[in-house]
C-alpha cells in the first residue's frame, strides 16, 4: 500500500477550501502512523479558558472525553504545563492514559508518583522565600502564585502594574540569579535549571513519526521550534503546531503555527472530528 506522504506546511493556505485540505492530508499522515503518533498539549489557554483566578481554571468539559479517546488510538498524549503536576492531576486525574509534564518539565508524573529535576530541588527554600517577599513587597493587586519550583506574579486584574512587575521580576532575577519566563499577563520566575518546553518536546518525538502540538503562550514557541528541528533531521517525520487564539500573544504565537484555532471549546472540536478519521 502506498504511503501517505508528509504534508507540507503551513496547513493554513490561503483559501478556506485549501487549509480543509491541509488539515485532511494531517489527519490522514497521523491515522496512517497512529502507532508512532504523539499528542501534546499546554494547558492554561488551550485545553482550558482563561480566568482571573488561576485557581479557579478547569478544563472545558467536552476535552476531557477527547483526550481520553485520543489516548487509545494514538501511541501517547501528554499534557505539557507551567502548572506544577499536583495541579494537573487534580485537573486530569480521570485520564489514566495521558502523561504529565509540570513545571515546564521540571516535574513529570511517572509511574504513581512526582518526578522532579534534580538540579531544581536545591532552590525550594528559595523560591518560597521570594513568594513572601512578592506578596509583601508588590502592591496587594498584583496575584503572586507559589509553585515550588517557581512563583508567578499575576496582573490580569491589574493591567497598569505590568511595568512594575516587570521591574520587580527583573531585579529579583538578576539578584537571586533566576530566570524569567513572560507568559500572559503574567511574568515567571524559575531556578537556572536548563528545562522547557521546546526540551520536553525534543526528547519526546526522538522515536515518533508524527507529533502536534498545541500552544497559545510565549514559552510554547520553543514546543514548535522542536518540531521544526526534528522535521529538519528526520524527513519522514511529520510535526504540527498549532496555536490557540488570544488578544494577547496572538501574532506571535499564530504565526509561528501551522493552524490557528479559536479557543479551548474549538480545540475539542477540532480533536473530535479528527477522530473520525480514524
Ligand atoms: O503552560 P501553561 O499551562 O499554559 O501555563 C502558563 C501559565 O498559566 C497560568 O496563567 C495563565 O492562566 C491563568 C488562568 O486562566 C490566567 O489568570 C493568567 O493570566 C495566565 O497567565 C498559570 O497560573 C501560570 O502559573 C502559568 O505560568
Amino acid at each position: 500500500m502506498a504511503q501517505t506522504p508528509r504534508p507540507t506546511h503551513p496547513l493554513s493556505r490561503q483559501s478556506e477550501g485549501l487549509q480543509n485540505e491541509g488539515i485532511a492530508e494531517a489527519w490522514a499522515f497521523t491515522a496512517e502512523h497512529r502507532q508512532r503518533t504523539t499528542f501534546f498539549f499546554d494547558f492554561d489557554g488551550v485545553l482550558s479558558p482563561v480566568t482571573d483566578d488561576p485557581d479557579a481554571s478547569q478544563p472545558v468539559p467536552s476535552v476531557l472525553g477527547v483526550l481520553e479517546k485520543l489516548a487509545t488510538v494514538v501511541q501517547r498524549v501528554a499534557i505539557v504545563s507551567a502548572r506544577p503536576v499536583s495541579f494537573l492531576r487534580s485537573r486530569f486525574s480521570s485520564l489514566e492514559g495521558v502523561d504529565l509534564y509540570g513545571l515546564y518539565g521540571l516535574e513529570v508524573w511517572h509511574e504513581g508518583e512526582v518526578v522532579t529535576e534534580p538540579a531544581a530541588l536545591p532552590w525550594v527554600p528559595a523560591m518560597a522565600e521570594l513568594a513572601e517577599r512578592a506578596k509583601t513587597e508588590l502592591p496587594g493587586d498584583v496575584l503572586v502564585e507559589y509553585k515550588r519550583l517557581s512563583v508567578a506574579l499575576h496582573y490580569r486584574t491589574a493591567p497598569q502594574r505590568a511595568g512594575e512587575v516587570e521591574r520587580w521580576g527583573h531585579e529579583q532575577a538578576e539578584a537571586k540569579g533566576l530566570r524569567i519566563q513572560a507568559g500572559r499577563m503574567v511574568v515567571e520566575l524559575k531556578p537556572p535549571v536548563d528545562q522547557d518546553k521546546g526540551m520536553v518536546i525534543t526528547e519526546g518525538v526522538r522515536d515518533a513519526g508524527c507529533a502536534w502540538y498545541f500552544g497559545d503562550d510565549m514559552s510554547d514557541i520553543k514546543a514548535f521550534d522542536a518540531l521544526r528541528a526534528r522535521e529538519a533531521v528526520d524527513p519522514s517525520f511529520f510535526g504540527v503546531a498549532v496555536a490557540v487564539a488570544n488578544p494577547e500573544t496572538g501574532a506571535e504565537v499564530s504565526s509561528a503555527a501551522d493552524l490557528t484555532l479559536d479557543s479551548p471549546g474549538a480545540v475539542a472540536q477540532f480533536l473530535a472530528e479528527g477522530l473520525e478519521r480514524f
